[in-house]
């Protein structure tokens, strides 16, 4: 397997693109645009043609599951069939998990996962009132606020601490039990039973319901907490195509802590928990929560006793409850810090040559001189330009997959992968039985870049992936962006990253047509807003036409003419028929008897052309790294990053600054494709571990330099744009790669000439779209921003503008 990693902010924050409120917000405010509607239109016509008579499913619904499955018709026929389809009598389980009714259609997955779903209302928790006719319920059950509609609940999953064993796609959420597990299970139940259970009296025949519905809950929360604290083999990182195993100075990047190993046991010690664990009743904690003051109040019962004791030097506030605080002052006398400075003070000077503070204490002693400090990394000043020109690299590219959604460009990519032999027949057969196991077998390939459950489960690409093969003369680092529509701001992360572009098209009917409307435009602009010139236009799904001519010539002639309109030079774009699920015209030539019209070269090939054209890579250049990724690793590797050199070279030992944080941090190992390597150039996405920084000071987006030339932070700037809707002094979002901010479109300068630059018009009110204009730009906070970097603008989930920056104003001014 090749060894991928995906872009994943692990510090988002408030900034960042998406929150669970964006989402909250773009449901209730879901107005349909004319594209979905007529999507919704034509789909639900064609769910209907496929389910037949065979099944009655209301209009509502078909719509709610193309929604949901991003229009895609056969997910939701599927999904539709799956749940109107009468299911042979099953014995009555004692007690089911409840699912969202997506998940019961993709029913293969959820059972993979390990997660507490809750879909309908909670049950409440019944605490006797002294009052019959007063509830709490009751007394809000008129507040309009709490009338959620059903299909407004959400649904919470918690994802378990430490990554599951078993294949990938996911292993069973019910193992076997152990059979010292079993039995435990089976005494405990006996117990139970032996016990007796205290009637409920008839005043409140809710109250068992009530508190059955609470139990079971508990004992879902109970569950899930052991499965927290059970140690699971955490997934190995798969290994580079390319790279033989070395000896790793560094742990592979893990997203979450390793589990502690588990402590040495004797046989008679392991014997004896056995017992004590099949003996020992299982503890059973009372998760539930103590009515607040508040709720007791309006419930009018008194507090109960707290359940938990407190601890002998623990008090409760106020002091005065506790009667040796009971009339004191507890800030009379020094604090605890001050008695310590305070004897500090008057002791011995502590010095700070370490070998001098040697305790006598032997475990002590050696444990200081162990203490590493971080920040004195050894650089080997290497001349790194030299060192790479002496290196004989391969011409290194990095191109970015775009696309409208569904159009085939992880399964292109998963071909190229799988016919380059970067993946193995076996890794292949694996994921087309799990694919198969789940109903999507014709995803199997798409899978080889789209690792995430939820992008399988879906079948939607939602990050960059990426992945690494090489040809004889080029090593490719392939960026695989998401298409749809949501998921843009990922894709300008990736575009920001490449060299070049590779623009996949569905020629099949209708979905060239629908993808013109959606993102297929869009995303050619975007990369051609990012400054990407060269582009292969990928016409795919050949293989759903009869490898028609016709069609071919329609769709390019239509693409050349947009292209051109969106400032592509017609030398740089090369069109390639191919179809990736079945793999011709992706590395192999065509048959002739398949398309005898073309004779030009393959998809592989014309990546070997496009790349060959490239423009050398600024090395000389002051060193510019945009952040694309934050990792927060083991011990040793508290800090990593991973992002593209932009510019300039690096090498371990270099003092690196972060901005906008304007923190510095020292290079302690450097990462090629997962190799440990000394230096790195412009051009090349590698892994940086870093020292002497905090994670909190770095984001995706943010740029690193050196601090004897370091980027600066622009509080406003002047670009020449190129206008995609009508722009005015307006509030806008201001993307530069994947960091972004809030901003303002301050004054339009001038309308320029397209061609020449030259102002055409002063004094200008509105930029039209499709104009060229000069426009200042103001930022909310701060943004590292230089002349000459690619910026895009962005309104209300829209691109309106895009440009290169001229001129900026520094923080301060
Ligand atoms: N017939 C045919 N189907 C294809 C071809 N390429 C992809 N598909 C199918 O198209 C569907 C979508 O493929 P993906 O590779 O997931 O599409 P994508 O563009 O990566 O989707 P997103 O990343 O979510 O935008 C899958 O069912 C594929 O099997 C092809 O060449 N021929």
């Amino acid at each position: 397997m090749p060894s991928h990693h995906r872009a994943k902010n692990v510090a988002y924050d408030d900034d960042d693109v998406y929150s669970d409120e964006d989402y909250v917000e773009q449901e209730e405010d879901a107005h349909m645009t004319e594209e979905d509607k007529e999507q919704m239109r034509l789909g639900t016509i064609q769910v209907k043609e496929a389910l037949g008579s065979t099944v009655t499913v209301s209009d509502k619904e078909i719509e709610e599951s193309l929604w949901h499955y991003y229009y895609d018709v056969d997910k939701a026929v599927v999904y539709l069939k799956n749940k109107h389809t009468p299911k042979t009598a099953q014995p009555k389980k004692q007690k089911t998990t409840p699912v969202s009714r997506f998940d019961q259609a993709a029913s293969a997955v959820s059972t993979s996962k390990q997660s507490i779903t809750v879909s309908q209302p909670l049950p409440s928790i019944a605490y006797p009132l002294p009052y019959d006719s007063f509830s709490a319920t009751d007394f809000w059950k008129d507040t309009p606020w709490l009338n959620v509609p059903l299909h407004r609940l959400g649904v919470i999953t918690m994802e378990p601490k430490f990554p599951r064993g078993g294949l990938l796609g996911g292993s069973s959420s019910n193992p076997k039990p152990s059979k010292l597990a079993a039995l435990a299970a089976a005494r405990k139940k006996k117990q139970e039973e032996a016990k007796s259970v205290p009637p409920l009296t008839e005043a409140d025949p809710n109250q068992k319901a009530d508190s059955d519905s609470a139990v079971a809950l508990l004992d879902k929360l109970r569950l899930n907490g052991k499965d927290k604290t059970t140690p699971t083999t955490p997934i190995p990182a798969p290994i580079s195509m390319k790279q033989k195993p070395v000896e790793r100075k560094f742990p592979i990047r893990t997203r979450s802590p390793s589990p502690p190993p588990a402590a040495k046991v004797s046989s008679n010690e392991k014997e004896a928990t056995k017992q004590e664990l099949s003996q020992a009743p299982i503890p059973i904690p009372d998760l539930r929560a103590i009515p607040s003051t508040f709720a007791s109040t309006l419930c009018g019962i008194a507090p109960s006793p707290p359940k938990r004791q407190l601890l002998e030097d623990s008090f409760q506030l106020p002091y005065s409850t506790v009667p040796q605080f009971a009339n004191t002052n507890p800030f009379a006398g020094p604090s605890p810090d001050d008695i310590v400075r305070n004897a500090q003070a008057k002791g011995k000077p502590v010095k700070k040559d370490a070998n001098k503070t040697l305790t006598g204490d032997k475990l002590a002693d050696s444990v200081s001189k162990m203490t590493v400090d971080d920040t004195k990394v050894k650089s080997k000043n290497l001349n790194v330009v030299e060192e790479f020109e002496k290196s004989n690299t391969k011409r290194m590219a990095n191109f970015v997959v775009v696309g409208h959604v569904d159009h085939g460009k992880s399964t292109l990519m998963g071909r190229l992968l799988y016919d380059l032999k970067v993946i193995s027949d076996r890794s292949i057969a694996k994921l087309r039985k799990e694919a198969e196991t789940i109903g999507k077998s014709s995803f199997a390939l798409a899978w080889v870049m789209d690792q995430t459950d939820e992008e399988r489960s879906r079948g939607v690409t939602v990050d960059i992936a990426t992945n690494y093969f090489e040809t004889e003369k080029t090593r490719f680092t392939i960026l695989d962006a998401p298409g749809h529509k949501d998921f843009i701001p990922n894709m300008i992360a990736g575009a920001s990253q490449a060299d070049f572009a590779v623009l996949v098209i569905d020629a099949s009917t209708n979905s060239f047509e629908s993808g013109l409307k959606g993102q297929t435009k869009e995303h050619a602009l975007l990369v051609r807003s990012m400054g990407v010139q060269r582009l292969i236009i990928a016409v795919n799904k050949m293989d759903t036409i009869a490898w028609s001519e016709d069609r071919y010539n329609e769709i390019t002639q239509q693409m050349a003419a947009f292209l051109t309109s969106a400032s592509f030079s017609p030398k740089y774009l090369t069109f390639i028929p191919c179809a990736g699920l079945t793999g011709e015209n992706v590395t192999k030539p065509l048959e002739m008897q398949q398309a005898p019209w073309y004779t030009g070269p393959t998809l592989l090939g014309a990546l070997d052309t496009v790349s060959a054209t490239l423009a050398s890579h600024p090395l000389t250049k002051p060193l510019r790294i945009t952040i694309s990724d934050v990792f927060r690793g083991g011990i040793q590797n508290p800090v990593s990053i991973t992002g593209r050199l932009d510019s300039g070279t690096c090498q371990v030992g270099d003092t690196l600054i972060a901005m906008p944080a304007n923190e510095t941090a020292v290079i302690k190992a450097i990462e090629l494709e997962d190799q440990p390597v000394d230096w790195a150039v412009a051009g090349q996405i590698s892994t940086l571990h870093l020292a002497g920084i905090d994670a909190v000071h770095l984001r995706p987006g943010d740029i690193v330099s050196h601090p004897s030339d370091p980027v600066k932070l622009a509080s406003s700037f002047t670009a020449k744009i190129l206008a995609f809707e009508h722009v005015l002094p307006m509030n806008v979002d201001v993307f530069r790669g994947r960091l972004s901010g809030e901003g303002k479109v301050q004054k339009l300068v001038a309308v320029l000439d397209k061609s020449t630059g030259e102002v055409v018009k002063k004094k200008v009110r509105i930029v039209k779209p499709g104009e060229v204009a000069r426009v200042t730009v103001g930022l909310e906070r701060v943004l590292p921003i230089e002349a000459g970097m690619r910026v895009i603008l962005r309104e209300g989930g829209l691109t309106v503008a895009s440009g290169i920056v001229e001129t900026v104003e520094k923080e301060g001014k």
